[in-house]
């Protein structure tokens, strides 16, 4: 098991105030698994993927990475979890624009003080099919090109998961399809764990373990 959700809580406020985001949500997620987690707006979804990915605390319960519970770890430890095993995608690509694109794709690994693989980066932007690309700025790219940096940088630190936060949101159809046909096909290629969060119901039936989230509460879709 990779990373395993035990129980998992968060409510934000207090008193009468208070919004529980996340009521005891369970998820085991295996280096196998291409998961989709669908949901309304508000229903926790990106409450849920933040603390399974460490950049929040949550109110009770444990995440596991390893077999250690990541918040009994030191901030140190949580700060290089982050950085070495998870690969973040989000729905505004987040690049900086005054990098090329092939800065951004290697930024995570200069910021660690790692020099990168280059046999690796050409790997996977071949894969992506952004080689051709690299010396260009994020403005003289179309969004599902601007993605696929953004997934190239995700990738380079060769994390165990990828975590993606309604990766098409920002696109149109077709750049979102060939956007989830690629992550799809880099699941495959790597064997990296994906966690795609959507609202799209036919994104989510790309998964091969669906679960939907409705006010905090998480479910398993069951196959048939
Ligand atoms: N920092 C915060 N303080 C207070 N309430 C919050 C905070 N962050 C989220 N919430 C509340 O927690 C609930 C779950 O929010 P969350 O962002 O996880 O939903 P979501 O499913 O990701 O929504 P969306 O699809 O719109 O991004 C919502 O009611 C939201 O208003």
């Amino acid at each position: 098991m990779l990373i395993t959700a035990k129980d998992l809580s968060k409510a934000y406020g207090s008193g009468e105030n208070s919004i529980i985001a996340l009521n005891k949500a369970n998820l085991e997620i295996t280096q196998a698994d291409f998961i989709s987690i669908m949901g309304p707006s508000g229903s926790g979804k990106s409450t849920l993927l933040h603390l399974i990915s460490g950049l929040d605390t949550p109110t009770s319960g444990a995440v596991t990475f390893d077999g250690v519970n990541i918040y009994e770890t030191g901030d140190r430890e949580l700060a290089a979890f982050r950085r070495r095993k998870i690969g973040f995608i989000f729905q505004q690509f987040n690049l900086l624009p005054v990098l090329t694109a092939k800065e951004n794709i290697i930024m995570p690994l200069l910021l660690d003080k790692r020099q990168p693989d280059e046999a690796y980066l050409k790997h996977i932007t071949d894969l992506l099919g952004i080689t051709h690309r690299l010396s260009h700025l994020p403005g003289e790219l179309s969004g599902g090109q601007q993605q696929r940096v953004a997934i190239a940088r995700a990738l380079i630190a060769k994390p165990d998961i990828i975590f993606a936060d309604e990766p098409t949101g920002n696109l149109d159809s077709k750049s979102g399809g060939e956007v989830m046909a690629l992550l799809s096909s880099i699941w495959k290629e790597l064997g990296k764990a994906l966690v795609v969060i959507t609202h799209d119901s036919r994104i989510a039936q790309m998964a091969d373990r669906r679960f939907v989230i409705v006010d905090g509460a998480l479910s398993e879709v069951q196959a048939g």
